[in-house]
């Protein structure tokens, strides 16, 4: 059976999705936002330049430590605004402030969301586009571990993970498309999974993490599929063990040990070791990189 033309399968996804439907032509404007101006520049520098993040980013969990290294990494690299989302914005204030002083040019702000709020993620969107102008980026750091057996998990701490991790994390994408829809130029997702949504962790029971982090990968291959006509690229960041907060609770000692061991590099990685990803991703580099997954563990589930 011969497979469709790419036209056949636009005009099928166009009586699928009536409301959303572009008319033919507009593809072309789909870029994403407005690539930085190459100017008279030296190769070397169009080279960096193409590196460069433009536009404004929402992060959410932005005050956590992958989040918060993840956006001081957009801001070195160019971006123009930056808001964070995170249900306690407070516990990373003064670092925020401290960027705020690094990147004068910028407008940084923080809100308290609750990712798992529909309806305040929604206005949250709004008030962000208004705020600094458009919403072209949104990466999705907000989450939460949980280390129990699988015998002995109530289902309140299956739905607690889940709701977080999973359902949250489409709630901000659908708000941050809908907002990219309209501005009408597309947008970069990055979606927060793990190797855990890979691998089963060792020696630490997660099945809830494990599938919430698993669910983000089909998601952001659903929603690369279904929003790239609209430019919005979805893609996704499976981080190893880094050496975060997130790893050091209780009974995760011996956990941190065999890990290392377990690794090709013989070590966890650091918070910067991911924001070359982060930043790539999200760069003119990669308007043609949609549906992928990027891996950042030093080769962890190689063994
Ligand atoms: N640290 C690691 O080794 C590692 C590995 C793989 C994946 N990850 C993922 O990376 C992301 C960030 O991890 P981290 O190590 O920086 O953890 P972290 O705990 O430092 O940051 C998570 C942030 O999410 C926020 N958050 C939690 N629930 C929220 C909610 N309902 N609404 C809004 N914000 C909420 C927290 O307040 C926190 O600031 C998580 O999604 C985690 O699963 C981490
Ligand atoms: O797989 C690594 C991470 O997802 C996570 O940091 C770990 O599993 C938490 O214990």
């Amino acid at each position: 059976m011969q497979s469709a033309a790419p036209e056949d399968r636009n005009s099928l996804t166009s009586r699928i999705l009536p409301q959303m439907t572009l008319s033919k032509g507009d593809e072309s404007s789909l870029t994403g936002p407005p690539a930085p101006d190459s100017g008279s520049s030296s190769a070397p520098e169009r080279a960096v330049k193409r590196f460069e993040v433009a536009g404004n980013a929402i992060v959410t969990g932005g005050a956590g430590t992958l989040g918060f290294a993840a956006s001081r990494a957009l801001l070195e690299h160019g971006l123009s605004g930056l808001m964070i989302f995170d249900i306690n914005p407070t516990q990373a204030q003064p670092k925020i402030d401290e960027l705020q002083k690094e990147f004068p040019a910028c407008n940084i702000k923080s809100k308290q969301v609750d990712i798992t709020d529909d309806v305040a993620v929604s206005k949250a969107v709004d008030e962000t586009a208004s705020l600094l102008g458009s919403v072209d980026h949104l990466l999705c750091f907000a989450g939460v571990v949980g280390c129990q057996h699988a015998l002995d998990m109530k289902s309140a701490e299956w739905r607690r993970v889940l709701n977080i991790n999973t359902t949250g994390s489409f709630i901000c994408a659908q708000a941050a498309a809908r907002q990219m829809v309209q501005q009408g130029y597309g947008g970069s997702i990055i979606f927060v999974a793990s190797i855990s949504g890979h691998r089963v962790n060792f020696p630490q029971p997660q099945v809830a993490y494990n599938v919430s982090k698993s669910a983000l990968l089909t998601m952001k291959d659903c929603l690369a599929a279904e929003w790239a006509r609209y430019g919005i690229r979805s893609n996704s960041i499976s981080p190893g063990y880094m050496d975060t907060i997130l790893n050091e609770g209780e009974g995760l000692e011996e956990g941190r040990k065999i890990w290392a061991d377990r690794n090709p590099l013989g070590r966890m990685g650091t918070p910067n070791e991911l924001t070359g990803a982060v930043v790539l991703l999200s760069s003119m580099q990669a308007t043609y990189i949609n549906g992928t997954d990027i891996v950042v563990d030093g080769g962890q589930i190689l063994f």
